[in-house]
């Protein structure tokens, strides 16, 4: 069943908060448990004598500055483009207006690829005004037919009050099958112990944490990672939601924990799919390569409230995010142990980090379902940033946080490059027992279907092969084809009989696509950087790893364009040459580098197809 904002709001465990001596020094604020969905070994809030309830706005620091986000709570007026859609009624349609709505319909879900958000009862330019309760019956009623046609089920997900009336946002999203799952794609990054994979372990598998990591134990890949309690690797954790929006990972009061991932996803109309990013700086390779090989749809930054600031790795990780445009939302973890002033430090710290010049977002805190759909509203416009405060050990808007998961849209680019060659970027390779050789990457373009004939490369020498898919799958469930925005594994063979395609000949960086795509390889590119930070002054024979998509490679600048040096704050167009084999890039993507305390980000701008390397023109370095 669909949970509505009076389910929420009259829910007798909804965020009470409870203040308490901690220790006999610090005043603690104590969340109680929002228990939807959170059923086994969730610890129940101890309402132990000299607790009083506050009220919910106690949620929110009391001297957090909320006037910037007055103006979030009308809707943005509606775009033309996307998912949403507000309609001011839908009374007793005329068959042929009932048909048009239909196709408008149609419309939304494909670019919303399987899901669309109504607004009904809201008029064009975002202002709610509602409804009677007779006409938003109705209005519900020729919205769910219109649904039926495009079989879509429709399912209200909050109600919020108008001018004149009641109005709803109503969830339309596609049965799984008829249109495989949308995938959602999000990196979980945040500095060391800040409780990203507990935050992972809590929403995937409904169980809460006890605070001294059972929770995480469900999420690491390797024993170190579980006798450390430190993450090294990516490891991938999926949330599924039914086309009614459910959760389908568990159940309240059913033992779905430990449902296997390929069921999951066979279940799921949408798919949240998250990759743990480690938080130690020794990892920072991996976490870069996790943020730009994964292009992740948004990132989930965790954030310890009981540090008193942003520390460690946080601006590292929010900063690359940005600079690789992934929309971000931020959870602080930990409320339940925090001291008010404490986190009122840390959210404070937050907000300053969020609006400095360069940055530049709008930090809302979330603290009702109507907040949230106001930011699944503008969240792809990359310049809000939700804030949660949130237990993982209470439960503290957990439940804000699944009901923001299962609304946030997809990206409009994907839907958009469907019928372009596909174009998979390969970040795994593996040698499967029966199967042969297998890749794992991320479709950014086109169609992949089993049986295709496609190019591999480029191989060292900028070469590429071809071969056939033997087989597609997705989240571990065979499929027939995927599309632009999914993360698959592809069985390869050679095309040509008598030449085995090795597990060897596929590095991280290669590329599978299309054969109409022509693709070439080159040592060389031109691109627009941004020198975010170096310690002295960079020159011609610099040498950082460039991150771009997949490919991870040392490269040379070989030309400054109308500079001789670049020092931190400055941009320019710089030609880099690949010190070791030319690789394939495409204009326009991303690209960061990180070397000691130097970080740049950029766009290539420009291929230069070349395939031999230069001899090096100058041998200055970096002073
Ligand atoms: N009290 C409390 N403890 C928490 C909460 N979230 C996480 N923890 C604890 O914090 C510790 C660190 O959590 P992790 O999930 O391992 O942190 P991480 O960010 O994934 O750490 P790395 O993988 O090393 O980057 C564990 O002992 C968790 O039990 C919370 O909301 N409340």
């Amino acid at each position: 069943m669909a949970t509505t904002v009076q389910d929420i709001m009259t829910s007798p465990n909804f965020e009470e908060h409870f203040s308490e001596k901690a220790n006999g020094t610090a005043e603690c604020v104590k969340y109680k448990v929002p228990v939807k969905g959170l059923v086994k070994g969730a610890p129940q809030p101890d309402a132990s004598s000299g607790m009083k309830p506050l009220s919910h706005e106690a949620d929110v620091p009391t001297n957090i500055d909320l006037d910037d986000f007055s103006n979030m709570l009308s809707l943005p007026p509606e775009d033309d483009t996307g998912c949403h859609e507000y309609k001011r009624k839908l009374v007793s349609p005329t068959p042929e207006r009932f048909q048009e709505l239909v196709s408008q319909m149609k419309y939304r879900l494909v670019e919303g690829q399987g899901e669309a958000l109504y607004e009904i009862g809201v008029e064009d330019d975002g202002e709610v005004r509602g409804l009677s309760p007779e006409d938003l019956q109705k209005s519900l009623t020729t919205l769910s037919n219109m649904a039926k046609e495009l079989k879509a089920v429709a399912t209200t997900i909050t109600e919020r009050r108008g001018t004149l009336g009641t109005a709803a946002t109503v969830l339309i999203r596609q049965l799984p099958y008829d249109a495989g799952h949308l995938e959602i794609r999000i990196a979980t990054v945040g500095n060391v112990d800040s409780g990203k994979s507990t935050l992972l372990g809590v929403l995937t598998k409904g169980v809460l944490d006890n605070g001294r990591g059972a929770a995480r134990l469900n999420v690491f890949r390797h024993k170190h990672e579980v006798d450390s309690g430190r993450t090294s690797s990516i490891s991938q954790q999926v949330l599924g939601f039914s086309s009614s929006g459910e959760i389908v990972n568990y159940a309240p009061g059913n033992e779905f924990h430990n449902r296997s991932m390929g069921d999951i996803v066979a279940d799921s109309s949408k798919v949240l799919a998250f990759f743990d990013l480690a938080g130690h700086e020794r990892y920072l390779k991996t976490t870069l390569f996790g943020l730009t090989g994964h292009v992740p749809d948004y990132t989930m930054l965790a954030v310890d409230s009981n540090r008193g600031g942003v520390i460690g790795m946080t601006r590292e990780h929010l900063g690359i995010a940005l600079a690789l445009k992934v929309p971000v939302f931020v959870v602080v973890t930990k409320i339940d142990i925090c001291s008010e002033h404490v986190l009122e430090q840390t959210t404070t710290a937050l907000f300053k980090l969020l609006k400095r010049p360069g940055v530049k977002k709008l930090p809302f805190v979330i603290r009702t379902p109507e907040d949230v759909m106001t930011c699944v509203h503008s969240i792809s416009s990359g310049s809000i940033v939700p804030i949660f405060l949130a237990s993982c050990v209470s439960g503290a808007s957990m439940d804000l946080v699944r009901l923001f998961l299962n609304h946030v849209p997809a990206r409009k680019e994907w839907a958009m490059s469907y019928q372009d060659p596909a174009r998979l970027h390969i970040d795994d390779s593996f040698t499967v027992q029966g199967v042969g050789t297998v890749v794992t990457g991320t479709l950014l373009a086109g169609t992949l279907s089993a049986g295709g004939q496609m190019l591999l490369g480029p191989d060292n020498l900028g070469q590429f092969k071809e071969v056939q898919v033997k087989s597609v799958r997705n989240k571990r469930v065979v499929v027939k084809s995927s599309h632009a925005g999914q993360t698959v594994a592809v069985a390869l063979k050679s095309k040509h009989p008598r030449d085995t395609l090795k597990r060897r000949d596929v590095r991280k960086g290669m590329v599978l696509v299309d054969r109409s795509l022509n693709p070439a390889a080159t040592f060389f590119f031109e691109a627009e950087v941004l020198i975010l930070v170096h310690p002295t002054t960079m020159r011609v024979g610099y040498t950082p790893v460039i991150h771009s998509v997949t490919v991870r490679q040392a490269a040379r600048i070989e030309n400054i364009e109308e500079q001789d040096v670049l020092r931190t704050g400055d941009r320019a167009k710089v030609t880099f040459q690949f010190l070791y084999r030319p690789e394939f890039l495409t204009v326009g993507s991303h690209l960061v580098f990180r070397e000691g305390r130097t970080k740049g980000i950029g766009t290539i701008t420009n291929i230069l197809s070349e395939l031999r390397p230069r001899k090096p023109t100058r041998s200055s370095q970096d002073v």
